[in-house]
């Protein structure tokens, strides 16, 4: 059977209509177009402006130029693994993620997709690929919040408010059974394996760690997870928020990165024969704690990442490593050999996961490339010792912009252009921030004599 014919018997069988053709925007919005079912069996050419991968989050352009035409058409091209029925439609409808080519060919470089892939293919030259699991932090909103006060989070159905810290609670997971039960269904529809799934800290605060596999299809599963989650909340009058600060005084949101390595035959190269850590895992610590800094605003995109390093919140405020420790910014899980891993504790949730594991696994590989050492390993708790123990991180939008508009990783790793379109995009949202007054200054501020 042709791949048309399996495509066509695929949306016979559900009854579907219409196709999702999504693109993840440089932000990890899913954007894209619906195509009718017919049309997208028949491999119909599909369309987009190329400018939709550097909209802003409120989907403002960019004051950015590009090398040639003014603003010239993308082709995009389905990646049939993610052909899914969507689970909260209520006719039946399909989505499937694609990739973004240039007219003449090439992939779209500013295109997040195209950037992991491009990290990916220098792993496949030294014949290794990551493994990789994504974590991820939200929380849960009571209807009708609006942004103008501060966010309350959801109310149990049983009357007892989420007013409190929760940690670890099952009570607080049974509280919105129908709303999990929906969740579990979706993401066994979109084919995306969730491991474990807890109350965390904040009140109304959840977390649920996906199952490790090829960072590609991990990418691929959080932009799928984070959007299902958005639409099923909706259903159950829950605003699912991917925010890396929400609450004020409350801990903030991640999305920790587990990440190994395996060779040819599936060995994790962090481990050598006799179980004892490999000179090539130091060496991907060491290039994390150089990496990291630079590609920072990949990782923690927005005004409001930067508020997530607060101490005694289990959030890093350095680059620092150790085993089980949860105040460096590099935690190593203590595993056996064969899952020996690094864990960066920096991404907040509101990170576009394809960047965040491009610019993650690109500091790997050029910290062993590099052959670079690391810090000597952190001990007890670091939170005060920023700079003594591990490289120390950009505290703000506008200096970890700069730093990366001077990283020479940066552009060797991703690309030129999607590095200043990138910075491009983010300098357009920092304006927007610097246009409002906020309650704080006007508090402070007011009756200034
Ligand atoms: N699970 C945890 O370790 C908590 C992480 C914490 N919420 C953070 O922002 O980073």
């Amino acid at each position: 059977m042709s791949t048309n014919d399996k495509i066509s018997e695929f949306l016979d069988q559900h009854g579907i209509r219409e196709v999702e053709c999504l693109v993840p925007d440089i932000n990890g919005v899913p954007r894209g177009k619906g195509l009718p079912a017919k049309a997208f069996a028949s491999g119909a050419e599909l369309r987009l402006c190329r400018a939709v991968a550097i909209h802003t989050v409120t989907g403002e352009w960019a004051d950015y130029q590009y090398s040639g035409e003014g603003d010239p058409d993308m082709k995009l091209e389905p990646v049939l693994d993610t052909l899914k029925p969507v689970p909260w439609a209520s006719r039946p409808r399909a989505l499937c993620i694609h990739d973004c080519v240039d007219l003449d060919g090439t992939p779209t470089p500013i295109a997040p997709r195209t950037v992991l892939k491009n990290v990916l293919a220098r792993y496949q030259q030294h014949g290794w690929s990551p493994v990789v699991a994504p974590e991820l932090e939200f929380y849960l909103l009571a209807a009708g919040n609006t942004p103008e006060a501060p966010f309350q989070p959801f109310s149990g159905p049983r009357g007892r408010a989420e007013i409190g810290n929760q940690g670890f609670t099952l009570g607080g997971l049974n509280d919105l059974a129908a709303f999990w039960d929906e969740v579990y269904a979706a993401l066994e529809t979109l084919d995306v394996p969730a491991d474990t799934f807890v109350h965390e800290l904040g009140p109304a605060q959840y977390e649920i760690n996906l199952l490790h596999g090829n960072a590609l299809q991990l990418a691929d599963q959080t932009l799928l997870f984070k959007y299902a989650l958005r639409e099923i909340g909706f259903k159950h009058g829950l605003q699912v928020v991917f925010m890396a600060k929400p609450l004020a005084g409350e801990p903030g949101s991640s999305m920790h990165i587990h990440q190994s390595v395996v060779d040819a035959h599936g060995n994790n190269i962090f481990s050598a024969a006799d179980g004892q850590p490999t000179e090539l895992f130091y060496q991907f610590i060491a290039g994390q704690q150089q990496g990291i800094p630079e590609l920072m605003p990949l990782f923690c995109p927005h005004v409001n990442s930067y508020r997530r390093f607060a101490k005694h919140m289990a959030a890093p405020v350095n680059l620092s490593w150790g085993y089980d420790n949860r105040t460096v910014g590099i935690r190593i899980p203590r595993s056996g050999a064969a899952a020996r891993r690094v864990e960066n504790r920096i991404p907040g949730c509101d990170a576009n996961p394809y960047l965040a594991l491009a610019a993650s696994l690109a500091s790997g590989l050029h910290g062993i490339e590099q052959q670079l050492k690391p810090t000597a390993e952190a001990e007890g708790t670091v939170f005060n010792q920023e700079g003594e123990t591990g490289p120390s991180l950009p505290r703000t939008l506008d200096s970890a912009l700069e730093r990366m508009g001077q990283s020479k990783l940066a552009r060797e790793w991703l690309g030129a252009e999607f590095v200043d379109s990138y910075i491009a995009v983010k300098e357009t949202e920092m304006a927007s921030f610097w246009h409002e007054v906020t309650p704080w200054e006007r508090r402070y501020l007011g009756n200034l004599v």
